[in-house]
């Protein structure tokens, strides 16, 4: 028997399979070792992985995938990137990046030039990666390509998702890492209780704000998540650059860049009330992304050389050659 390390995974056995039910998602793998896998998300059924990819035990560093509360090197630095995360991402400061930001005018430059360039950014935040960024988009994007080899427009999402990270780069203001990684979460509601090292929010000002701290918020049921303020960070960042540079994702790619660090939404089912029945149809292909982002985290190195035309020419289909950030 394949022995997972999900800490809140419930195990099952069905007929000659293991099915491991976490969060929304569902894992089957054959007993004899083969590791073929299917993946599901509950809600729905067209969406079915057609195997090969195999979640590992582990992260590199021995433990189990966003496990915030193990003892290892990377526990504190992680714990105080939270802390500060959460007493500075408010309303105001959300308006005040978006403004900056959706100017676009730090930068010109290509995709792939931002692939290269986040190599000289480290995230904080992160309890399982310890490989350089293009590593982690290249694995994620090579991983969901396998399973998915028909759907070239999710190659390239994966390949991007995370190049708002650039906004750690000094041409870009030298960002704190509060205000660019980690998961994130609407502002201007209350801050549910699934977030990540939830207990800081009683230090930001607007948790005790009666505009910002009901369920709704400033916001209405159903108003659709593209109403909703995100805090601050590579996601939102990496979404207005797509979108503003005329980009020919599709929207569940866009959706995908948008809110794949939204862990409490995705994977904690929170905020739901928030949602359009768009953003329901999108959510179906975040959570199959999501399996692809997290545990493709590992020591299995990508031969970016060999990669590169096929990506480049996605790019090409998909971006104009070269983008204002
Ligand atoms: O630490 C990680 C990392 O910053 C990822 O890029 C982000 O998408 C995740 O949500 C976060 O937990
Ligand atoms: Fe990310
Ligand atoms: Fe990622």
């Amino acid at each position: 028997m394949i022995a997972f390390a999900f800490s809140f995974t419930i195990k099952l056995r069905v007929g000659r399979n293991i099915v491991f039910r976490e969060g929304l998602g569902e894992y089957e793998f054959s007993e004899n070792g083969s590791q073929e896998q299917i993946l599901k998300s509950r809600a729905e059924t067209e969406l079915v992985l057609d195997g090969g990819f195999c979640i590992p035990h582990t992260n590199s560093y021995g433990h189990n995938f966003r496990d915030y509360d193990v003892e290892s090197e990377r526990k504190q630095g992680v714990e105080n990137f939270y802390r500060v995360n959460h007493i500075n991402q408010t309303v105001d400061f959300v308006k005040k990046m978006r403004g900056e930001y959706e100017k676009l005018n730090k930068i010109e430059m290509s995709i792939w030039d931002c692939c290269e360039l986040l190599n000289e950014v480290i995230d904080e935040s992160d309890p399982d990666l310890d490989e350089p960024q293009i590593e982690h988009l290249l694995q994620t994007a090579e991983a969901i390509r396998k399973d998915y080899p028909d759907q070239d427009w999710l190659h390239l999402t994966a390949l991007i998702h995370d190049l708002g990270k650039v906004l750690l780069h000094p041409s870009f203001g030298e960002l704190p890492q509060w205000a660019v990684v980690g998961d994130t979460f609407p502002v201007g509601c209350a801050f549910d209780q699934s977030i990540v090292h939830s207990k800081y929010f009683v230090q930001n000002p607007d948790y005790n704000n009666p505009a910002y701290n009901g369920k709704y918020g400033i916001y209405s049921e159903n108003c659709g998540l593209d109403n909703v303020m995100m805090s601050w960070g590579h996601d939102d960042y990496m979404y207005l650059v797509a979108k503003e540079n005329g980009t020919t994702l599709p929207s569940a790619g866009l959706f995908i860049i948008r809110y794949h660090s939204f862990y409490a939404l995705h994977r904690s089912e929170a905020y739901k009330h928030l949602m359009s029945e768009e953003d329901v149809e999108n959510l179906k292909w975040l959570q199959i992304f999501n399996k692809y982002d997290l545990y493709s985290k590992s020591k299995v190195r990508v031969d970016v050389e060999k990669v590169k035309p096929y990506y480049e020419s996605l790019i090409d289909k998909y971006f104009p050659a070269k983008l204002r950030w």
